[in-house]
């Protein structure tokens, strides 16, 4: 049998970290040997008692220089997993790939520079990787029927709709929602009318290839996206809808399984499914 995956997750006492913890921690193949976070009145705290999970025997710390290091010393392709915050991210995946912990990055907000940098740097490195801005399956087919959409429509625009502890906004679903429809190089809404925004953001933002997003912020909410075609007398409209941080897991296990196998840095989970 192949020796089980050492994992890292960083931000593990979080709203996604704790949902991982617990599904790395119940996996046949895989180790969770570090959880760390930022604030040191955590330091030492067990992430199982801190989640609500029971004893795990793995303390939280702010190390997270030397729990890479501690990873690549266990048997095993190491593995970070990181769902931080945008601000840290960039960072952190660097500090991943430049220690040999294959990151799988879920923390959004990253700008299209950085993952070429990372990517860059993990393929000098001959290192797997993933940046994945939403690890649910039905976020995925719901990209592949808006990118089939794409090509007989052309106004589109995306509503997102997330709780309001969120940081980023436009959310990473969206933005990668948007580069694919831009696969093809066309131009969408073209204008019908001059407009003029009477209050400055009520058109949302817009791409380079005029796809308007719109950023929805409410308690209440958890992660939702829709996307909007229009063309004179219909409508054609996908939605998708998470109720549960649960539907994120699968997708979050496979990628850990999938980077140990690559040695480069894929953006985006249909790049490993
Ligand atoms: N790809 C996907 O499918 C999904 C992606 N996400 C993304 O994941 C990210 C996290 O979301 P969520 O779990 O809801 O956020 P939370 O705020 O609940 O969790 C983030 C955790 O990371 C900690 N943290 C922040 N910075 C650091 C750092 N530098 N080192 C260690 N720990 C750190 C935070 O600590 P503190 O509170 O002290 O700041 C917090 O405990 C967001 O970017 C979100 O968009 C979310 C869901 C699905
Ligand atoms: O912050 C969240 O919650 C989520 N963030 C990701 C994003 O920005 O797309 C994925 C999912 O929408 C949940």
């Amino acid at each position: 049998m192949a020796e089980a995956i050492p994992v890292v997750v960083v931000g593990a006492a979080g709203k996604m970290g704790r949902e991982v913890v617990k599904v790395v921690s119940q996996a046949a193949d895989m180790n969770l040997v570090g959880a760390v976070e930022r604030d040191p009145e955590m330091e030492g705290q067990d992430i199982g008692e801190v989640a609500g999970y029971g004893e795990l025997e793995v303390p939280l710390t702010t190390d997270l220089q030397a729990t890479l290091v501690m990873a690549t010393q266990e048997r095993g392709n190491p593995v970070m997993v990181d769902f931080t915050h945008p601000d840290f991210v960039y960072e952190n995946t660097r500090a991943a790939i430049a220690y040999g912990v294959r990151p799988v990055i879920g923390t959004t907000g990253l700008s299209n520079e950085q993952i070429q940098d990372l990517a860059d740097f993990a393929d000098k490195a001959s290192m797997g990787g993933a940046i994945i801005p939403n690890f649910s399956i039905g976020v995925i087919l719901m990209q592949q029927a808006a990118v089939q959409a794409s090509r007989y429509f052309d106004h589109v625009e995306i509503i997102e709709l997330h709780h309001n502890q969120k940081a980023d906004a436009p959310s990473g679903t969206a933005v990668k929602t948007a580069e694919l429809l831009g696969e093809f190089g066309k131009p969408y809404n073209p204008p019908s009318v001059e407009e003029t925004e009477k209050m400055a953001g009520a058109r949302g933002s817009q791409t380079q290839d005029g796809i308007r997003i719109h950023s929805v912020r409410l308690p209440g909410l958890l992660a939702h996206q829709e996307i909007i075609f229009g063309a004179p007398g219909q409508l054609y409209t996908l939605r998708h809808d998470t109720s549960d941080r649960a539907s994120f897991m699968p997708g979050v296990l496979l990628a850990i399984r999938k980077v140990v196998e690559i040695k480069n840095l894929v953006y985006g989970l249909e790049h490993l499914l």
